[in-house]
């Protein structure tokens, strides 16, 4: 491992000064940047790190820095800044820009986790749980991780980024951080005590200290075995769909899948009684989502008073005295976070939940009926994605899934329609969102299910 010299943003801010219109521009182009449609206004810096010498042939910096916006604080995120001279053709996508000013002045920024050399250093980092200034890796004494395994950043679309090594293992680096428990490395953490095998069991893991007035620290990244030969669970249901083939096999599988590690987090962690108390401010939730959608995406407007009837009916279910079990769930099932090893086992991955969610919100105990819903609305999605869609298809692993989960859990998601309903619908707000926010071109995908949400009884 390279020396390392530990900077401070408070202490250099010329750092941050000579990278600020760069970041500017870039930062709001990625995938990953939370704040679109909102004008950054400046950045600070929460930690800087120098892991290689910045002047050498390749400086390396581990930053958080907090890209203000207008209403609110800003978020925090985790930027692995390389700076060289020039960039090799290889690595022209991961530029940042060429710094004039300050300390960097000369230099060329680019994303580090698109060269080799950076990617090692943070294996080695974790493979050796080094402490390198505000950063600290931990690791399962009981996995072993050669060194030497080779990197290379995995391509596609994703809210964080991620680096696999070797076909072994796959780095994810948290882009969007937030001090405190992270669910992504808590859940998979507490499901390998309970050996439950259906989620890879972290190997290391990295922390970063907390800044001053935040008390707890900031998970960054974690490092977990490969699933080699996978196919995810969207991948197999287009190509499926494709071929006019049904999923039904594969969907009860996810089911009795999902109920395994259902079992095993009601096991692993406190589970809760949710009553009248508890169901108000969850369906309060809901509406609010649901208002703040139709603010935001003006086709949901004309659905709105229809769908809040989801939500009224739950609220008086409650009311009537019915009671429900709460534990913790994954929080963003979808058949994207389904992986199939080439021995056709599924395992799931990904337990940050909806990232856009407050992170104490996302480790609350809820109806598992949360991540049920999140499936059944994923098979939907896949069958109108499909041309033509095809709702038939749909019905059939929806069901094959609510089928499998019940062989598991022993009970089965549909025998609590009123529960299912208001779930389904919230998720499917959600999926407004995100779809206006990070893909346009998909919103008609939710906003058709949205349809048939709000006039249930219509066949
Ligand atoms: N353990 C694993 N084995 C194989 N592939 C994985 C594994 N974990 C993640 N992946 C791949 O990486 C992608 C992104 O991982 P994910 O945890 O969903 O990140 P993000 O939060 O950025 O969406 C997945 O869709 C999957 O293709
Ligand atoms: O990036 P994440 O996997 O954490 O999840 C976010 O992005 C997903 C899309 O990549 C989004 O999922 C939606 O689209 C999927 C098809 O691409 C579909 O299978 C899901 O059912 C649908 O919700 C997810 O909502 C979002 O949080």
């Amino acid at each position: 491992m390279a020396a390392t010299v530990t900077l401070s943003g408070r202490t250099d801010p010329g750092l941050l000064a000579s990278l600020d219109p760069l970041l500017r521009e870039w930062l709001p182009r990625q995938r990953w940047f939370a704040g679109k449609g909102r004008p950054v206004t400046g950045f600070s810096l929460v930690a800087a790190t120098e892991l290689l010498p910045a002047h050498t042939r390749l400086g390396l910096y581990h930053l958080l820095v907090r890209a203000h916006q207008p209403a609110g604080p800003g978020d925090c995120y985790q930027l692995l800044i390389g700076t060289r001279e020039a960039l090799p053709p290889r690595l022209a996508p991961a530029l940042i820009g060429h710094v004039t000013q300050g300390p960097l002045a000369g230099r060329t920024v680019f994303d580090a986790l698109y060269d080799t050399r950076p990617a090692e250093v943070l294996l080695e980092a974790l493979r050796t749980g080094a402490r390198i200034g505000g950063l600290r890796c931990e690791r399962d004494p009981g996995q072993e991780i050669r060194s030497g395994l080779v990197p290379r950043r995995l391509t596609g679309e994703q809210s964080n980024s991620s680096v696999i090594y070797g076909d072994t293992f796959i780095l994810k680096l948290l882009r969007r951080v937030v001090p405190g428990v992270n669910p992504d490395l808590e859940l998979p953490l507490a499901l390998a005590r309970e050996g439950c095998a259906r989620v890879p069991a972290p190997t290391a893991w990295m922390y970063g200290d907390p800044g001053e007035d935040e008390g707890e620290p900031y998970v960054l990244a974690v490092l977990q075995p490969y699933v080699q030969g996978a196919a995810d669970g969207w991948e197999l249901a287009l190509r499926e769909l494709a071929k006019g083939e049904d999923f039904a096999t594969e969907a009860r599988a996810l089911g009795r899948a999902t109920a395994e590690v259902h079992g095993a987090l009601a096991r692993a962690l406190p589970t809760a009684t949710l009553g009248q108390a508890q169901i108000r401010p969850m369906v309060d939730g809901m509406t609010e989502r649901l208002d703040a959608a139709a603010q935001a995406v003006p086709a949901l407007r004309p659905y709105a008073p229809a769908l809040r009837t989801a939500f009224t009916a739950l609220a008086d279910l409650a009311a009537e005295g019915h009671t429900w079990t709460a534990q913790r769930v994954h929080g963003d099932l979808h058949l994207g976070q389904c992986l199939r090893s080439a021995s056709g086992e599924w395992s799931l991955i990904d337990f940050e939940g909806e990232p856009a969610r407050p992170l104490a919100e996302r480790r609350m105990p809820q109806p598992t009926v949360r991540d049920v819903a999140g499936m059944l609305r994923s098979f939907d999605y896949a069958a109108h994605s499909a041309d033509p869609p095809s709702p038939a298809w749909a019905h059939a692993c929806r069901a094959a899934y609510c089928s499998g989960y019940a062989e598991v859990a022993g009970v089965d998601p549909r025998t609590d329609p009123v529960l299912l309903r208001a779930h389904e619908t919230d998720k499917a707000v959600y999926e407004v969102v995100y779809e206006a926010r990070h893909r346009p071109d998909w919103l008609p995908v939710p906003l058709s299910a949205i349809h048939r949400l709000a006039a249930p009884d219509l066949p």
